[in-house]
């Protein structure tokens, strides 16, 4: 099972291969600004699915927002432990 850390490192590498067909260079190519926009996007389906779907729908969308939430780390090059030191 992928852990926050194993997904960080892999979108990391990602940016640095930039593979054809990868989404999150597509996405890091779009620029900050497009991908706030899918985590103010992502954030919503969060609370929608856990008012009105199921526990997994919703575990779903949290790793949804999750993974935009890292590849906007990785577009501003911040490192997990630049999070994990105000939680
Ligand atoms: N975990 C994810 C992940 N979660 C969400 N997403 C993207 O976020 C979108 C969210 O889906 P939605 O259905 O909510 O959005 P949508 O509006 O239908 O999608 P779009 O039309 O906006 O693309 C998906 O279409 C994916 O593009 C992800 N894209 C990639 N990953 C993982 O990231 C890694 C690298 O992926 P690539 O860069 O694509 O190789 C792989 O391990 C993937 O599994």
């Amino acid at each position: 099972m992928k852990t926050f850390d194993d997904l960080f490192a892999e979108l990391s590498q990602k940016a640095l291969d930039r593979p054809i067909g990868s989404g999150t260079v597509r996405e890091l190519d779009a620029g900050v600004h497009a991908i706030g926009k899918k985590i103010v996007e992502e954030a919503a389906e969060v609370w929608m699915a856990a008012e009105y779907q199921s526990d997994t729908e919703t575990a779903e969308e949290i790793s949804q927002l999750i993974y935009h939430l890292q590849v906007l780390m990785v577009a501003k090059g911040l490192s997990p432990e630049d999070v994990y030191r105000h939680l």
